[in-house]
């Protein structure tokens, strides 16, 4: 049976911006830049307090000028614009001072990036999702997959799931809440398997999100994602309830935007104007339910 939505996360009248969470996200490459600065402004219209981005340093302008409220961590660059091995030093003295993290959009890949994201698998002991080029870097070392120190949300579209276990996408979507829930157990992490009707589960518990549509297939919108559910996690959010609440809350951003410029009109970037509006219409049902 599918599970409830969560409740919100508690928002203290006294509460400041250490209360309510400190999330890195890490990413972006030379003409992706474009994907952490969504994850980074996501993560902030949904209620982080303090989001900072690690990126390499060529791309910190463009990052840093699309919007003024979030953090920019400069790392060392390769030859071709992405994460180099070098950041992972900056990377490790970062986390600790952090609630949750992120990894992936824009990432790009390399042997190097590997080794990083494997680094970060393995011994960040903080919350940690894994999207994007982060799952690539994962499907290309398998055997690490339930090999980690803290608690792990893996945020695959159809593409990267068949790439993580070795399948075709064909399969996945014929079979998509038995797979899902076959691997989370396996590798007790948080999977979240996008796609019409996300499915969000640890193995024993499952979501299957009804948000969302068809507009949303458009570049960006899962980076966004990403940004949601790592500033849930940072506002100490369960990991499976801010995987479940962050889907919903995602695709109620999507049906919003849908609404406003249309299916086809719509692009990635008006989910960001959308979230405080779907957070609204969120926040009445949550009072709603506690007054009932
Ligand atoms: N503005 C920026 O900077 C942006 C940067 N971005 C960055 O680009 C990088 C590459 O990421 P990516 O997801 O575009 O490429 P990739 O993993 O090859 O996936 C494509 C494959 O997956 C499949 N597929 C996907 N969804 C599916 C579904 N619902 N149902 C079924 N199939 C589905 C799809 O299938 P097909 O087209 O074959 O039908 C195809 O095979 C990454 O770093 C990301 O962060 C993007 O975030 C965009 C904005
Ligand atoms: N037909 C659909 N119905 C509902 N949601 C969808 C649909 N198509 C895509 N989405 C959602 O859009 C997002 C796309 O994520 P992803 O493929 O990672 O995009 P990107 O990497 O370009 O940011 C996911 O959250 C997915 O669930
Ligand atoms: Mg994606």
């Amino acid at each position: 049976m599918s599970q409830p939505l969560p409740s919100l996360p508690t928002r203290p009248s006294d509460g400041h911006k250490g209360t309510f969470g400190r999330v890195l996200i890490i990413g972006g490459s030379t003409g992706m830049s474009g994907a952490i600065s969504l994850s980074g402004v996501s993560a902030l219209r949904s209620g982080a307090g303090l989001v900072s981005l690690a990126l390499p340093e060529p791309i910190l302008p463009i990052v840093a000028s699309y919007e003024p409220s979030y953090l920019c961590i400069p790392v060392p660059p390769d030859l071709n614009g992405r994460v180099s091995l070098e950041a992972q030093v900056v990377l490790d003295e970062s986390i600790p001072k952090m609630d949750a993290a992120a990894i992936g959009p824009g990432l790009g890949r390399s042997e190097n990036l590997n080794r990083i994201v494997a680094h970060l698998y393995q011994n960040a002991k903080l919350p940690m999702v894994f999207d994007a080029d982060a799952l690539n870097a994962l499907a290309d070392q398998k055997e690490i997959l339930s090999q980690h120190t803290g608690p792990r949300i893996l945020t695959p579209h159809p593409g990267e799931f068949a790439r993580l276990i070795g399948s075709e996408i064909s399969h996945i979507q014929k079979h998509r809440e038995s797979l899902a829930v076959e691997f989370a157990a396996r590798h007790e992490v948080i999977l979240v398997l996008k796609g019409a009707g996300t499915i969000v589960t640890d193995g024993k518990r499952t979501r299957v999100n009804e948000t969302g549509n068809a507009g949303m297939g458009t570049g960006g919108t899962g980076d966004i994602l990403t940004g949601i559910i790592a500033s849930l996690l940072g506002q100490k959010m369960l990991p499976l309830e801010a995987a479940q609440l962050g889907a919903y809350l995602h695709g109620l951003a999507g049906d919003l935007a849908a609404e406003e410029f249309t299916q086809r009109g719509m692009i990635a970037s008006d989910l960001l104007k959308t979230i405080p509006d779907a957070w609204r219409i969120m926040q009445a049902e949550d009072t709603a339910n506690l007054t009932r």
